[in-house]
């Protein structure tokens, strides 16, 4: 197996333990010595995990639901049209104010001193908030599996900021596709 591959693995393999019923999602961080110094996945805080909720805001799905049929601007004035008519109280019942995301939870989950230099193959790539983490960690690379949130705003905004602090972005092209785990012979 591939190292690049044995790392997505890896990531896909972390976003399995996500309870997050709409999507789990993995991150793994490697050094440039190709070892794995962190994995993580999305999950509620410490403590938290059976205490909160978790919904999605009725303006994300109107924001995808408006990706789906037309594009991007509509998806955006979605999210402010149903954002500006939803009272504070719905928004405090979503997973999106406690959910910590695969890429922070492997960034916290690091092994080492620190991330200068790592890579972190991710299953999806990442948003705003988990941009600016792997930028000031000093990483150098983001490698990730599905871009389906491409024309999300934290999306946009990610990449606008990647790009600006100069970390790559690679598209991860698989060498193998399926990878069989059995945990038990036969
Ligand atoms: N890169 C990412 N890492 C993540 O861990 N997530 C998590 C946060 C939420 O638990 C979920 C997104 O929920 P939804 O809006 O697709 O129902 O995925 C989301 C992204 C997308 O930017
Ligand atoms: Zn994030």
């Amino acid at each position: 197996m591939e190292p690049e591959d044995y790392f997505m693995a890896a990531a896909v393999l972390s976003a399995k333990q996500s309870k997050d019923p709409n999507r789990q999602v993995g991150a793994c961080i490697v050094n440039q010595d190709k070892k794995v110094v962190g994995v993580g996945y999305n999950k509620m805080p410490n403590g938290c995990e059976d205490h909160m909720p978790w919904s999605r805001s009725k303006a994300r799905e109107a924001a995808d639901a408006a990706k789906a049929s037309v594009m991007d601007t509509a998806a955006v004035a979605a999210i402010y049209a149903v954002k500006a008519d939803t009272p504070p109280e719905d928004e405090l019942n979503t997973k999106y104010l406690y959910v910590c995301h695969a890429e922070l939870n492997a960034i916290m989950n690091k092994n080492s001193a620190d991330l200068k230099g790592c890579s972190i193959y991710v299953t999806l790539f990442p948003c705003n908030e988990c941009a600016k983490l792997i930028i000031q960690a000093g990483m150098k690379e983001v490698v990730f599996l599905s871009d389906e949130l491409h024309d999300r705003v934290e999306t946009k905004a990610s990449r606008r900021m990647l790009q600006r602090a100069e970390i790559t972005m690679t598209e991860f092209l698989p060498k193998e596709t399926e990878v069989v785990l059995k945990l038990k012979s036969d």
